[in-house]
């Protein structure tokens, strides 16, 4: 994963204060777009590392990303006139970082990169980050020095360690939401430059290790450290992590509160960076998606979109798609903390949704797919465009689809088998049908948009609605919540032409 494209900026060094907890705490605003709300300096970023780090591009305004207009009038062109977008919390609200750590064991630099370069900007005080992330980044520095670790050096390739991985857990629902964000605990994961826990170096990851978790863990004045993890990896390219994890200290789960599910989530699966704009946006979702649906979640990850919706929907069935096999763990161990009245069949495929993507689709009523920045793939947005005639086809050979039953080759069969399967308890009718109802989720504007357009030239769908979060403020992001339903539709314009129309011809008619 590309590391300048993820990482932000920090906050104090130490725990904050419960005035500084109260600033970051602003309840979150939902805006209806059209009217332009007060930009003022208390929506400004204050961040001292702005002019040298990539991780931010704007400072005023957090409130309203600079994409917005666009967004709105966007929506507006397509006859969604009522789009909404949740400001969300505007500091403190990054839960997950990955930093590289370059510099000294003397003098340690750890953040991201400046912009266009691979020099490292020390972050300390950044204003993203959740506030915890900054104390353990210094509690990190104070391990560094002390054990006279060395940070990765990209030119000869020597060093010890190269990134860390921080991620806050918010789970602790018994305290109330503001003690429970100040209490957050971090999961820190120690990138090493080798190959496993068995080489030479080892004896210094252990003891940072052990630093962490003495100076920060239960037996600390302040409980920060929520557990401690070592990933390796000496690749020379800029992937950040490699295949092997080990859990070193501190609790092995890691769990989350979202869309009103417990999630767990391994350092090595995806996790969302802003857990509560998440979980705003989960909430939003969920009032799309009709009770005891059939429901596809593709670009799964650890399946948080799905399980979520199996719950609060009560969907008969859940199929979740993700190429990350590391998230199958994480999904298993969300399944085993859901509600036991849950009656949804639940599946989770570890498969490239791109490949053969009509069979994913067959057999659902709603599909959301929420893929990375890039946009959807190919092969399964053309598989979206041409739903309708495939749909005929498969009604005309009466069987939905033939070359499903036929197919032979090793790999696709071997993708469909489900690498996990809960069955329901009632033995619910299997259907053939596609789904009439695709959700997008995105976080990716430049991509959604040739999507949305792709979809919508195709006639197979139209537009219905579309939210907004400000999953990423300060930067020039927003993640997007489209809801398109089979068929043209009958376009919002179009309806108040004919209201028009018909006022027009009552007004003849009275004449
Ligand atoms: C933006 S994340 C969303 C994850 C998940 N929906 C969540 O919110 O936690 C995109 C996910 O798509 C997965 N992915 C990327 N390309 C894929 C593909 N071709 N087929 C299946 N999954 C893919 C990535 O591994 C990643 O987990």
């Amino acid at each position: 994963m590309a590391l300048s494209l993820f990482s932000f900026a920090a906050q104090p060094s130490q725990l904050v204060n419960s005035r500084e907890a109260h600033s970051l705490l602003k309840p979150s605003t939902l805006l209806s777009v059209s009217a332009n709300p007060n930009s003022s300096s208390a929506c400004a970023l204050q961040c001292q590392h702005f002019d040298s780090c990539s991780g931010c591009t704007h400072q005023w305004n957090l409130h309203r990303p600079v994409v917005l207009d666009e967004v709105t009038e966007f929506f507006r062109d397509l006859g969604v006139s009522d789009f909404t977008f949740d400001t969300c919390r505007l500091w403190g609200w990054r839960c997950r970082a990955k930093l590289a750590v370059r510099g000294s064991s003397d003098k340690p630099l750890i953040g991201l990169y400046e912009e266009g370069t691979h020099n490292v900007v020390d972050i300390p005080l950044c204003r993203a980050h959740h506030p915890n992330i900054n104390a353990a980044v210094e509690l990190l520095k104070q391990g560094i020095a002390k054990l006279d670790v060395q940070p990765y050096d990209e030119d000869s390739r020597t060093g010890e360690l190269r990134y860390v991985q921080m991620a806050v857990t918010l789970h602790n629902t018994s305290l109330p939401w503001s003690k429970r964000y100040i209490s957050g605990r971090v999961q820190i994961t120690l990138v090493w430059n080798s190959r496993s826990e068995n080489s030479p170096s080892s004896d210094k990851l252990n003891a940072l290790a052990q630093f962490l978790w003495r100076s920060g863990g239960p037996s600390s004045n302040v409980h920060l450290v929520h557990s401690v993890w070592a990933n390796f990896q000496t690749s020379s390219n800029n992937i950040i992590f490699g295949n092997r994890w080990r859990h070193l200290l501190g609790e092995r789960d890691f769990w989350e509160h979202v869309g009103g599910i417990d999630v767990s989530l391994a350092p090595s699966s995806f996790g969302q960076a802003n857990t509560r704009a998440f979980d705003s946006l989960l909430r939003k979702l969920q009032t799309y998606v009709p009770y005891g649906t059939s429901f596809t979640d593709l670009y799964a990850g650890a399946g948080v979109i799905g399980l979520s919706l199996a719950v609060a929907r009560k969907c008969r069935s859940v199929k979740c798609v993700e190429i990350n096999k590391e998230a199958k763990v994480s999904f298993e161990k969300t399944i085993s903390r859901l509600p036991e009245s849950i009656d949804s069949s639940i599946s989770w495929h570890q498969a490239d949704t791109s490949n053969e993507p009509l069979s994913w689709l067959e057999g659902s009523d709603v599909v959301v797919v929420d893929p990375p920045r890039k946009g959807l793939d190919p092969p399964l947005l053309d598989a979206l465009q041409t739903i309708a005639s495939s749909e005929r086809k498969a009604r005309l050979s009466e069987s939905s689809s033939p070359k499903e039953k036929n197919e032979k080759r090793p790999w696709v069969l071997r993708a469909r088998e489900a690498a996990v399967q809960i069955e329901s308890k009632t033995t619910w009718e299997k259907s053939s049908s596609l789904p009439q109802t695709l959700i997008y989720i995105s976080c990716g504007w430049e991509s959604f948009k040739e999507d949305c357009k792709s979809l919508l030239s195709s006639k197979a769908w139209h537009l219905e609605k579309a939210h907004g979060f400000n999953f990423f403020p300060g930067t020039q992001s927003i993640e997007i919540l489209a809801v398109f339903k089979r068929g043209q539709g009958t376009s919002k314009k179009k309806k108040k032409t004919s209201k028009k129309k018909n006022k027009l011809q009552s007004q003849y008619d009275q004449n």
